[in-house]
């Protein structure tokens, strides 16, 4: 099933005096929890990013993609971390390719990133991953304490904020070859914390709602999508949705996006807090680390199950 007319809720970040205990701030949450309950995500109006930080980045994005593939697969994940480097030539996806950044808002740590494609530096490139990826997890950060906030659980705050670091990810997805739309990423839920999906012009991204309809998802050039991962499902206990989504292609123009995943630090085990708990709320998951559900996820099992997260650690009642 399809839906022309549901829309995502659309969310105002823009407000000069978002400040915490502050009135647009308490209506911005209300909004922000709702929207996290009902679909798991929403379009997020954020004016931090000018237009020219925004240019720049899809600029450099298909730069980067469009480098020799040689090249691109020099851009290894460290073993502790499978799945945060160059990702492409999957015959599952034919359309999909991307490429991981960690750190990206860490200056060294975007510095060392660019020496890997670009062995004499690339400053410029460097600077535009930093800053972009700087300002967006300010929205990522404004969101989490705002979901905390509205749980009554900000006591975790600072626990929350700490264990967890950025990948930044500039996704291509090719034109299909028929004029038929073709599948650019399979039906999935993020892993991640949260991500924060920017696109350019050309639309495909696709999320199903509770109720089973396929929304066409339309941001603006100023807009971002802002969606709830496993990680953070599990670890508010099911308080809130995490969507399933997909890319669909159609057209002749290739579609470029960027995702910005907050990821919880190899390590660290994620648990439900036990204010989450109760009569209620049972225990969803058993504590895990998302690394190794990660790892679970890519393997031959984990691909072919419908729920991973519940397969790999859903308590069984
Ligand atoms: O390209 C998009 O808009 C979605 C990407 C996505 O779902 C992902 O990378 O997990
Ligand atoms: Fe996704």
């Amino acid at each position: 099933m399809s839906s022309e007319n549901i829309k995502l809720p659309k969310i105002d970040f823009c407000d000069e005096d978002l400040k915490p205990g502050t009135l647009v701030w308490n209506q911005v949450k209300s909004q922000v929890h709702k929207a996290l309950v009902e679909y798991g995500c929403f379009e997020a109006s954020f004016d931090k990013i000018p237009i020219h930080l925004r240019k720049s980045i899809f600029e450099f994005s298909q730069e980067m993609l469009d480098l020799p593939l040689q090249t691109k697969l020099k851009n290894v994940s460290p073993l502790t971390k499978p799945f945060h480097g160059y990702v492409g030539q999957n015959p599952r996806i034919p359309l999909y390719e991307s490429m991981g950044i960690n750190d990206p808002n860490i200056p060294h740590k975007a510095e060392k990133f660019t020496q890997i494609l670009w062995p004499q530096g690339n400053p410029t490139f460097c600077k535009i991953i930093q800053s972009y990826s700087k300002q967006l997890s300010q929205l990522d950060q404004t969101v989490r304490k705002m979901l905390l906030e509205s749980l009554g659980v900000e006591k975790y705050m600072d626990e929350h904020m700490n264990s967890t670091y950025y990948n930044l990810r500039p996704i291509k997805y090719k034109a299909p070859q028929s004029s038929e739309a073709e599948v650019g990423l399979y039906t999935h839920t993020d892993k991640s914390i949260f991500s924060i999906l920017h696109q350019n012009q050309v639309n495909g991204l696709q999320i199903l709602t509770k109720d089973g309809q396929w929304i066409n998802v339309e941001p603006t050039p100023e807009t971002f999508i802002v969606m709830i991962g496993d990680s953070l499902y599990a670890w508010a206990n099911g308080q809130v949705h995490v969507p399933y989504h997909r890319v669909m292609m159609k057209g002749n123009e290739a579609r470029y996006s960027i995702a910005l995943f907050s990821i919880p630090k190899a390590g660290y085990i994620i648990k439900a807090p036990h204010e989450l708990v109760d009569e209620e709320h049972p225990l969803l998951f058993k504590p895990f680390d998302y690394h190794e559900y990660q790892a679970f996820y890519y393997t031959e099992e984990g691909q072919r199950c419908e729920h991973p997260l519940k397969a790999y650690c859903g308590v069984s009642v």
